[in-house]
């Protein structure tokens, strides 16, 4: 898998765009197109602009490729700017290739992550990802072996404020799931974990808590973080509601910019009391990847994909622009009725 490179302009118009803009203006003019000319041709030009804009190509393997999606992520390099297209969305019919390509992808990253580094840096959710992730890492027997777990760093990217081994907790379902089924004698992961020693109140909820202490408990995972707070990849469920990490909507984490690890005492979605990764540590992955499966989904991806004005968290984490690269997971039927490219892993 390699990641593509695009070479055409974006929709919008962010600050980000000038110097491209401006690049292909003056490329323009030095090809000697004059004033005259661009007056007769005006109409023919803003449609043939429409389309360029709308139209992405890009190499893979030598040969061009070209279709309309709208590409996120700038890189410059070398004094030239350039689109990665991002996100991609990668669907499969049945649940077990789901999981076989969001193995593929850990290993993919996990490799990259120890070419360079000592460990592996990975954060996980809740919800069924645990499921996905027993599927592939542990029970298909062509990823589970290449899987080097002693050399993982294990991260939440939102953990409930309940003890570890409640039903409710995000650590304890990857426990159940995936840690308690490694075959014997395998060196288990780092795996970082919220202070049990500081929980007050019962079972994350909020009467007998004591918010002091479950800011320390905020303060304290922070703190667990890498020092860069960088992390190889960041695996993401999408909720009903669009919410993703514990961002849920209309809710003011969102502005959260001073903090790496916020607190909220008002989840919406039960247990109340929870603790989140804020955008910061989001838009300073190396990657980001969705896992969203069901027609229950589709919806949200509807909105997601083809709603440019949407505010949903899932869709600003999609639409991060800081070279964050941003994948999607899902099945046929998610995206059932959503107008999106897709491709296998
Ligand atoms: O803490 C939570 O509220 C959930 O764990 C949540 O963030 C989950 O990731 C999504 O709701 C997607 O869940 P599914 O993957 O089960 O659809």
């Amino acid at each position: 898998m390699k990641k593509t490179r695009i070479k055409e302009e974006e929709e919008d118009d962010d600050e980000d765009d000038k110097p491209i803009k401006q690049e292909a203006q003056e490329k323009e003019e030095s090809n000697g197109k004059n004033d005259e000319d661009e007056d007769d041709d005006d109409d023919d030009d803003d449609d043939d602009e429409e389309e360029r804009k709308r139209t992405t190509t890009f190499n893979f393997d030598g040969v061009t490729y070209s279709f309309k999606e709208r590409p996120s992520v700038l890189e410059e390099k070398e004094g030239s700017a350039k689109y990665i297209m991002s996100p991609k969305v990668y669907s499969h019919a049945e649940s077990a290739d789901v999981a076989n390509a969001v193995g593929k992808h850990v290993l993919k990253l996990q490799n990259s992550a120890l070419e360079s580094g000592l460990t592996f840096k990975i954060a996980l959710s809740g919800g069924s990802l645990g499921k996905v992730l027993k599927k592939a890492l542990i029970d298909n027997q062509d990823i589970a072996p290449k899987v080097k777990w002693d050399k993982w760093e294990v991260f939440f990217s939102d953990e409930r404020i309940v003890p570890l081994d409640h039903p409710d907790s995000n650590f304890g379902l990857f426990n159940e799931m995936v840690l308690k089924s490694l075959p014997e004698g395998t060196t288990k992961p780092k795996v970082n974990t919220i202070n049990e020693s500081l929980l007050t109140g019962q079972d994350g909820q909020t009467s007998g808590a004591d918010q002091a202490k479950d800011l320390e408990i905020a303060k304290d995972y922070q703190s667990k973080l890498p020092k860069d707070h960088k992390l190889d990849l960041i695996l993401l469920g999408c909720g009903p509601d669009g919410h993703t990490c514990s961002l849920f909507p209309g809710h003011q984490l969102l502005n959260e910019r001073n903090e790496l690890i916020s607190y909220i005492s008002d989840s919406p979605k039960p247990p109340p009391r929870r603790i989140t990764f804020t955008f910061p540590v989001l838009e300073n992955a190396v990657s980001i990847a969705f896992v969203a499966e069901g027609e229950g989904k589709a919806p949200i991806l509807k909105e997601i994909f083809n709603d440019p004005s949407s505010k949903l968290r899932s869709k600003l984490v999609t639409d991060i622009k800081t070279g964050v690269e941003v994948n999607w997971f899902v099945n046929d039927a998610a995206i059932n009725g959503v107008d999106v490219i897709a491709s296998k892993y």
